[in-house]
């Protein structure tokens, strides 16, 4: 069998033109532009290039967009004093601060400081508490993207073996919870996994989110099951730098029934699905109904 490849590229662009004609509903019929803050501390040069993006995008489907680029010394009461005022402020529905922060800087207390309404990452507390018992919620960007790929080429996941390789909580746990959602039986598996190999041939749908290179190869896939890759690896292949995804991408594609490929795949996705999230933020603190086609 030789897989059809799941295009996120283009199904991102299509989500963008959705968040773009909610935006102009806003705007002309209650007057309200949806506004996105993201907080970048210090120079890491992916997530530089990750924010950049984020911003060109955000005014792209007509939003505003505000960045805030801290020095990498910033200190923890400055950045919380910062996350304060992004709270309080009436124009901001959507606060992001780019991971990884600075190793002197507690992610946790610093994600649990932003206004869960306003968390458009889905990480804070409450939001994985109340996605974790099946209530609203905001949902974190990167599940939420392979979760709307996989109704897009499946329709219902009813009944289906799902099995996510990988329990980190900005992407294993909360696509388990999505999947689980959508009453697929659901398997986490992780490095203490026994016979991983067996758990993984079990499969409908399997999530590679481990961050390891190439790490799952086709002979784990059962003919026809569906591949949503989430790693982004950057590996050095003949003297060139080269970006793969956590599944050996040609000998997956071999028995696969659909794959996404890295680059283009669930990466593009994650940002779409950012402005998804601000919009329904937006919505929300405004009373106004969710926004269709962009929620879980
Ligand atoms: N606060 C957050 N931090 C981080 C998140 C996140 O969701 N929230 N995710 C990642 C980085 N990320 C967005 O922030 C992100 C990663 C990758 C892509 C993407 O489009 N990748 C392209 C390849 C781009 C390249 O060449 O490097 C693809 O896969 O096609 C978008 C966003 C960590 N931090």
């Amino acid at each position: 069998m030789t897989a059809e490849i799941i295009d996120g590229k283009a199904f991102a662009a299509k989500v963008r033109e959705k968040v773009a004609g909610h935006v102009d509903r806003l705007k002309d019929e209650h007057g309200i532009t949806p506004g996105l803050a993201v907080v970048l501390v210090g120079e890491d040069p992916a997530s530089q290039v990750y924010v950049r993006s984020k911003g060109k995008q955000t005014v792209e489907v007509g939003m505003n967009s505000y960045e805030h680029k801290l020095e990498a010394d910033t200190s923890e009461e400055d950045l919380l004093a910062l996350i304060d005022q992004l709270n309080n402020d009436k124009d901001v529905h959507g606060i992001l601060v780019q991971l990884p922060l600075p190793d002197h800087l507690d992610s946790d207390l610093v994600i649990n400081s932003i206004d869960p309404a306003k968390d458009v990452d889905g990480f804070h507390i409450s939001n994985v508490g109340l996605l974790g018992t099946g209530q609203k919620s905001m949902v974190p960007c990167t599940p939420l993207g392979c979760l709307m790929m996989l109704r897009e080429h499946h329709g219902s996941l009813s009944g289906m073996d799902a099995v996510v390789v990988g329990r980190s909580n900005i992407v294993g746990k909360p696509m388990a919870q999505l999947l689980l959602g959508d009453s697929c039986t659901v398997t986490i598996a992780h490095s203490r996994t026994k016979d991983l190999p067996e758990v993984v041939r079990r499969a409908d749908i399997v999530v590679a989110a481990v961050g390891r290179p190439e790490m799952v190869p086709g002979d784990w896939i059962k003919e026809g099951a569906t591949v949503i890759d989430v790693g982004i690896n950057r590996v050095e292949r003949d003297g060139k730098n080269k970006l793969v995804g956590d599944a050996d991408y040609e000998s997956c594609a071999a028995r696969a029934g659909a794959i996404t490929p890295v680059p283009g795949g669930v990466g593009p996705m994650t940002i779409a699905c950012l402005l998804a999230n601000t919009v329904t933020a937006c919505c929300r603190a405004n009373g106004l109904s969710e926004p269709e086609g962009l929620t879980a």
